[in-house]
């Protein structure tokens, strides 16, 4: 089975995870299996070329780890993605129909694109549950629920959500009493209420503990299939135990692609990289 009838699979409304499925918007045409096409891109600052004609693709349902030493440009790539730097040269389409490059970072988000900062930024004097609720709502909604509180359905959602990041328990403690790695989880999930079909994920596990690493590993790896996610990450051994794909990008183009074995093993990735 392809990723894409696995995915088409998981979109059925009839199974299980109806609340977490996110709707496919009729204009996000997915039939070559690819989620998001960049291509021949180029982003200078001041002349210095921090993306270099950089061509990325990005299969539906797909879990990808971006690595690269300092300045590689993975941040630079991911503002591209969500219209926050706009480039020189290239294109960014979102399946085959939505140029990303013609859409506002409102548009891009609305469309199906969630990411998550290193930095959790929860409201931290508000509880888990106010949290997911507000995110629920959306910035342009929120009216709605200050007057009716959550559908059934996002009720539901948000139920399911917080059982995928684990604070079920912890629904009514404020946010700010969470461990940094449940606030990550957090906002993970709060980003999950939005029902994103691509999440990007920028350094998940940077300060926590070794358990909630394996945790953090669990959840992007079970988002995985439903939605692309893309993380960016340093830590080697996280990557290992999530990757399936990985992409090593080096003065703003891809240096290699492909399984973490693989990559490990190029004798220019030890050279700019791996080797430092
Ligand atoms: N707004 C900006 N103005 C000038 N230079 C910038 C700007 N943003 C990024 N750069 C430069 O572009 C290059 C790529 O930066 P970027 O942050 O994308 O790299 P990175 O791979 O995310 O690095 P790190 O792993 O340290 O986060 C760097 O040399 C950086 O200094």
């Amino acid at each position: 089975m392809t990723v894409l009838d696995a995915m088409r699979n998981y979109m059925r409304r009839d199974q299980v995870f109806d609340f977490l499925v996110p709707d496919v918007p009729p204009d996000l045409d997915l039939s070559h299996g690819i989620i998001l096409y960049l291509e021949n891109i180029t982003v200078s600052f001041d002349g210095f070329k921090a993306i270099n004609d950089l061509n990325l693709y990005i299969e539906a349902g797909e879990l990808r780890c971006i690595i690269g030493p300092n300045g590689a440009g993975k941040t630079t790539m991911m503002d591209i993605i969500t219209g926050k730097t706009r480039p020189d040269t290239g294109s960014v389409w979102f399946g085959q129909q939505l140029n990303l490059l013609k859409m506002s970072e409102p548009e891009i988000a609305s469309a199906g694109i969630g990411r998550k900062f290193q930095k959790p930024t929860v409201f931290e004097h508000h509880t888990v549950y106010e949290n997911l609720e507000l995110a629920a709502a959306g910035e342009r909604t929120i009216w709605p629920l200050l007057t009716s509180g959550l559908s059934a359905e996002q009720q539901d959602q948000l139920d399911e959500v917080l059982g995928i990041i684990g604070l079920t328990e912890h629904v009514h403690h404020r946010a700010g009493s969470l461990s940094h790695g449940q606030k990550q989880w957090l906002e993970i999930g709060m980003l999950l209420m939005q029902n994103p079909l691509l999440l990007l994920v920028d350094e998940p596990v940077a300060g926590m503990t070794q358990q909630e690493m394996e945790r953090t590993g669990e959840l992007l790896t079970s988002l995985a299939g439903t939605r692309s996610v893309v993380v960016v990450e340093h830590d080697m051994d996280f990557i290992r135990s999530i990757a399936g794909k990985v992409t090593v990008l080096h003065q703003g183009s891809v240096l290699a692609e492909g399984t973490m074995d693989e990559v490990q093993n190029n004798e220019r990735v030890i050279e700019v990289y791996l080797g430092e």
